[in-house]
């Protein structure tokens, strides 16, 4: 279950000097994530920002008042089920223009290049999450190539930011660095354009972009690194509010972190997801079916998410977990009884594919079967949020750092497969049906296909009459269907 498989140089900094624990069962991850939750509350220090700068966004900041201001902003604010519905137009603008994208490739032969056409659709979609459904095209490409940059030195050749990664790879630090001076040059003029104009109508009174929240939030004053848990939020006795705003780098931190999180983890489900219906043509069908018999039950209106495509997208992330290992920096492994950690503490990685696929949990766990997760299944009432007594998969983690966008991954999972089932047929290419779809997994900060997923998309010839509009498990929850 363990397995110690590093320590680091000794100018690393502490995170990094400790060793490094695997944990690829689910139930040593619920005793760990869940029935010691405290102790496992930060993730080890990148340790990348030049010293005594501190910029932290979600992802990176320590547990503490400024961890629970920021987490409380994005869920219980920008993305509170009650207020997830006035996303729909931005949406659905994403869902026709990623139809209209496909569409037109037709004439190419009907081949597409699945993770390209997703990104496309999906990045603009989070951009205007953030700044604003009237943010014109120029930016948006702006920040898609700025982001490129940072996928491209981080994330896809896996930039430990370490001590010694700095030193070997320092050209891929400096163009990090770059970047970043590049990210907050395209972002904040932006930013401050959002601060200039968000109190008008942009979009109609009802939408209020994530920047726009970030503007008006205070945090704690004094938020250090080591800062208490149980230190006061940030108003004072008489309920003023005695934060201090966002500095500049945050901001940005924490617009990268959106757009990031909330495109490529999506865009990886979703080609996971299709590179399965393509190979299983019956499952296709039968998720066409119920997606157009959903639609047009509702004949245009709101309606629950189909029982099987929740299913179908359950099993992709059970499989294909988009982010392949969370990580935890475990300082007093003393408090955690019956899990032997290092004295001296320990780095701990969740292997998050390895726990979806574990034999002991799961019949046949290398077979993509949506089935188990339906009514009857060995996974019936299985969600993507482990419940407190079992994990028996984790693809947004657990404990207290759980995914804060989970809802809004899975409904955008839901929306863009049901929209590209509902209007296309996907066949392998003629190179692929010789050599098969390749479902290798490269796993760099996102569990990509190491081929990226090309097929055939054939228009169909009836499709849902109207519009579709799919609920995330927040949202699901409040009508009471049940996600655990
Ligand atoms: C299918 C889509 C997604 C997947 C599979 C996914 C997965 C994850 C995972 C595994 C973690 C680490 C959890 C842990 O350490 O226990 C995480 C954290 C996080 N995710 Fe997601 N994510 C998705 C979508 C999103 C979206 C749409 C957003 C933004 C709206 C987002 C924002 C974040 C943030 C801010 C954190 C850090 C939370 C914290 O440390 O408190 N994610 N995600």
């Amino acid at each position: 279950v363990f397995r110690r498989t590093t320590s680091r140089a000794r100018r690393a900094p502490v995170s990094l000097r400790q060793p490094t624990v695997e944990i690829h069962d689910g139930d040593v991850a619920r005793r760990a994530l869940l029935d010691h939750a405290d102790a496992f509350v930060n993730r080890p220090a990148i340790g990348a920002e030049p010293r005594g700068r501190r910029s932290d966004n979600l992802t990176t900041v320590r547990y503490g008042p400024q961890w629970r201001v920021l987490w409380r902003n994005l869920t219980a604010g920008f993305l509170r089920p009650s207020r997830v519905g006035l996303l729909a137009p931005l949406q659905q603008k994403a869902v026709d223009a990623l139809v209209a994208d496909i569409a037109a490739r037709g004439a190419d032969g009907g081949e597409v290049g699945v993770r390209d056409v997703v990104h496309d659709a999906l990045f603009p979609l989070a951009v205007r999450f953030c700044f604003g459904g009237d943010i014109d095209e120029r930016h948006v490409r702006d920040l898609r190539r700025v982001m490129q940059e940072l996928k491209l030195d981080v994330v896809v050749k896996g930039f430990s930011g370490s001590m010694l990664a700095n030193l070997v790879h320092w050209w891929r630090l400096r163009r990090f660095i770059a970047s970043g001076r590049r990210r907050a040059e395209i972002f904040l003029p932006l930013i401050a354009q959002r601060r200039r104009t968000q109190h008008r109508d942009a979009d109609g009174g009802v939408f209020r972009p994530y920047v726009d929240s970030l503007l008006a939030l205070r945090v704690p004053v004094g938020h250090d690194a080591d800062a208490d848990a149980d230190a006061a939020g940030c108003e004072d006795n008489e309920g003023r509010n005695s934060g201090r705003a966002l500095t500049d780098d945050e901001m940005v931190g924490l617009v990268a972190e959106f757009l990031s999180g909330g495109t490529e983890t999506v865009v990886s489900c979703v080609e996971w997801t299709l590179a399965h219906l393509v190979i299983e043509p019956e499952i296709q069908d039968k998720l066409c079916r119920q997606v157009v018999a959903a639609a047009d039950h509702h004949g245009g209106e709101r309606g629950t998410t189909p029982a099987y495509l929740r299913a179908v997208i359950l099993e992709s992330l059970r499989m294909h977990p988009p982010v392949p290992l969370t990580m935890r920096d475990v300082r007093s492994p003393q408090a955690v009884e019956h899990l032997s950690l290092p004295d001296g503490g320990a780095r701990v990685h969740f292997i998050l594919g390895d726990i979806g696929r574990d034999g002991k949990a799961w019949t046949d766990p290398d077979e993509f079967r949506p089935e188990r997760f339906m009514a009857g299944g060995e996974a019936e009432g299985v969600g993507p949020l482990p419940g407190p007594r079992e994990v028996r998969m984790m693809p947004f983690g657990a404990g207290r750092r759980y995914c804060p966008g989970m809802g809004l991954g899975v409904a955008h999972a839901c929306l863009l497969v049901a929209a590209l089932v509902r209007e296309f047929e996907w066949a392998p290419t003629a190179v692929a049906a010789t050599g098969g779809v390749d479902l290798t997994e490269v796993n760099g900060f996102f569990k990509m296909m190491r081929t990226p997923l090309r097929a055939r998309a054939t228009p169909r010839g009836t499709s849902a009459s109207g519009e579709m509009v799919v609920h995330g498990p927040e949202e699901d929850q409040e009508r009471g269907v049940h996600w655990p």
